[in-house]
């Protein structure tokens, strides 16, 4: 699933009418792959049509309660992730069958999520929470982890991230920033896409 990509693109897009275009251009840019957050109204409505098109893998992001992974699950969420780590969010997605990936960004957090029978999380906020060195350390601790560094990674730093063994994938929104998603400028979220 997410393992199949190295970036994920976090996209905030507040206009659904925009969805179709913006899934071509991920396409197009060699990155089939989305976390729609669930912090905008119409969050339901472009994850619907996106997934839609049949030709992306798309998830839900900021899924912080157990009746958003129900409303996710319904318009075609493949994966969950969470800038937090809940139980109540876990649960609902293991009861779903649903990949779920929550935030953590210390070794507490970690270790509830391996109790909670998960073996890869989101680190959240990744350059707030020391980046690069945070993940080896915590990589270090917790050999049996994988990690999604997320939060202020660009493209020039996600290379030195993907380069971590234990670095699943990173997550990101410097390809769907939403200066171009107002903008439409679809030939710029394609060619930032192609970037790594
Ligand atoms: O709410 C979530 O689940 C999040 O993942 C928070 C942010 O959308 C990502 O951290 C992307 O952050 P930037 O790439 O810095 O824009």
């Amino acid at each position: 699933m997410i393992g199949d990509f190295r970036v994920i693109p976090v996209v905030v897009l507040h206009d659904p009418a925009s969805a179709d275009d913006l899934g071509a251009a991920l396409v197009a840019g060699g990155l089939p792959i989305a976390e729609v957050t669930f912090r905008t109204e119409g969050a339901a409505t472009v994850l619907r049509r996106l997934a839609q098109r049949g030709d992306l893998t798309v998830g839900a992001g900021t899924v912080i309660k157990a009746a958003q992974v129900d409303q996710a699950y319904e318009a075609g969420a493949r994966f969950v992730v969470s800038p937090g780590l809940s139980a109540e969010v876990v649960r609902r997605c293991q009861a779903l069958h649903l990949p779920v990936i929550p935030g953590v960004s210390t070794a507490t957090e970690i270790i509830a999520a391996l109790d909670l029978g998960l073996d890869t999380v989101k680190f959240f906020p990744a350059e707030a929470s020391g980046g690069l060195p945070t993940v080896k350390a915590l990589a270090a601790a917790f050999p049996q982890v994988r990690f999604v560094p997320t939060g202020g990674i660009t493209a020039q730093s996600a290379r030195s991230y993907l380069d971590h063994p234990a670095v699943a994938a990173v997550g990101g929104s410097w390809m769907v920033a939403p200066d171009l998603l107002a903008g439409k400028k679809w030939d710029e979220v394609a060619e930032r896409c192609a970037i790594l």
